[in-house]
Order: C-alpha cells, then sequence, then structure tokens
C-alpha cells in the first residue's frame, strides 16, 4: 500500500515532500485536507500539533508529521540511493539538517508576513516583514556562494525543501532579483528545471497567489 500523505496544495512544506516522493520515484496516496479539518479528531490524532504535511505508511505502522522528518523518512525507506539524504556522511547529513533548520526560520518569517494578509488584518506584505525575508534570503546567497546547492554539490533534500519556499516567495511577494541576489538566483533558475517542479507546485502556488490576494477566502 502507498505511503498517505495529507497535505495542502497551496502548504510550501506540503510541496516539498510533493517534489521528494517525485524525485525517488515513489508514489503516494494523497489525501487533501483543507484548513478547517486541521482541528478535527481525526488529524489530531495523526498530529497533535495539527500541521499537514503528515505521512501514515501503514505497511511500516509508522506516522510522521513535519516536511523536513518526511524527507528524511521517505528517502531513507524508500530512494534506491540515499544521495538526497547521505545518512551515513555525517558532516553532510549535519550541513543537510542545518539547511533544513534554517527553511524552518524562514517559514516562520513568510508565515508572519502572509498570515495578516491571509487572516483579512492586513493589505500588503508590511516592510518590516518584507526586511526579514530579505535577510534570509541574504543567508541563502551566502550558503551558496561557493557551491551549486544548498548543501553543496549535489541535489539534497534540502533544496527541495526550501525551492517551496522560495518560489512561494517569488510567486506571492517579489520576484528573486538576480542583481541583489546572483547565486541564489542561479540556483532557482536550475532548480525550477527539475523535471517534477511544475507539477509538484503549480497548483499550489496558484492558490497561495490567490489566497495573499484576497481572490479565494481562507476558510
Ligand atoms: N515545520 C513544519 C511546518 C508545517 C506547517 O506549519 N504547516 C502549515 C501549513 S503551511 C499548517 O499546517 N498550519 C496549520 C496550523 O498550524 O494549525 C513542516 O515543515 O512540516
Amino acid at each position: 500500500m502507498a505511503p498517505k500523505l495529507y497535505y495542502m496544495a497551496a502548504s510550501p512544506p506540503c510541496r516539498a515532500v510533493l517534489m521528494v516522493a517525485k524525485a525517488i520515484g515513489l508514489e503516494l496516496e494523497l489525501e487533501a485536507v483543507e484548513f478547517e479539518q486541521l482541528r478535527t479528531e481525526e488529524i489530531l490524532e495523526l498530529n497533535p500539533q495539527h500541521t499537514v504535511p503528515i505521512l501514515v505508511d501503514a505497511d511500516e505502522d509508522f506516522t510522521i508529521w513535519d516536511s523536513h522528518a518526511i524527507a528524511i523518512y521517505l528517502v531513507g525507506q524508500y530512494a534506491s540511493d540515499d544521495s538526497l539524504y547521505p545518512k551515513n556522511d555525517i558532516k553532510q547529513v549535519a550541513v543537510i539538517n542545518q539547511r533544513m533548520q534554517f527553511d524552518n526560520i524562514l517559514f516562520d518569517k513568510c508565515k508572519a508576513a502572509f498570515h495578516p494578509i491571509m487572516m483579512g488584518i492586513e493589505d500588503v506584505v508590511s516592510e518590516e516583514a518584507s526586511d526579514c525575508m530579505l535577510e534570509s534570503l541574504g543567508l541563502l546567497e551566502v550558503f551558496l556562494k561557493d557551491k551549486p546547492w544548498i548543501a553543496g554539490d549535489v541535489l539534497t533534500i534540502a533544496d527541495l525543501t526550501i525551492l517551496a519556499l522560495v518560489a512561494t516567495v517569488e510567486e506571492v511577494v517579489f520576484p528573486i532579483d538576480p542583481e541583489r541576489f546572483p547565486k541564489l538566483s542561479e540556483w532557482f533558475n536550475k532548480a525550477k528545471e527539475l523535471a517534477y517542479f511544475e507539477e509538484c507546485n503549480k497548483e499550489g502556488l496558484d492558490k497561495m497567489g490567490q489566497l495573499v490576494r484576497h481572490e479565494v477566502p481562507l476558510i
């Protein structure tokens, strides 16, 4: 039985997991959930933190949430090789984990920017929130200074988790300025060419754009 992913298309962490599954050629059973379902008994039983993505791998009697943890599990359990997360290379694992921890920080900054708009409290991303995002993008520029991918010489799950978020920033706030962020821009253009990028992100990016531009109500 295919592992089941509870997801929302608009959610960057969910899109990151979709990309990881595609990257390793794994078919998932997809269960789309709405925002207002997240605090139902069914979801809270799976994830008391009431967030998506959530992965239920019934064959393995295993449930896990958080996009980064799910990505590590899927690669370890189902990938034919471990290049996306080389678990025996402890230094590379440490760098990938550090980058994914940074992804959480960037996620919080994006949430601070988008949430007030999605909730109808503000109309546009505030200058302060925008500056915070720009500061984080600047750090990504530093990570990419001497290496082509976020955690080094090869594509890893850190690229895929950060990619889903950077694509969202580009869609709903501002384009990644190649003058200001040349390395990030180069990485982003290359990552968008991944065969599965469009398929995993298009619907969610469109939806996110509509949510932030008030074209559809959040709830
Ligand atoms: N660090 C988590 C973040 C997950 C997260 O916050 N997901 C949002 C959607 S983008 C969510 O489910 N929010 C609902 C809530 O917090 O109640 C991950 O990477 O999976």
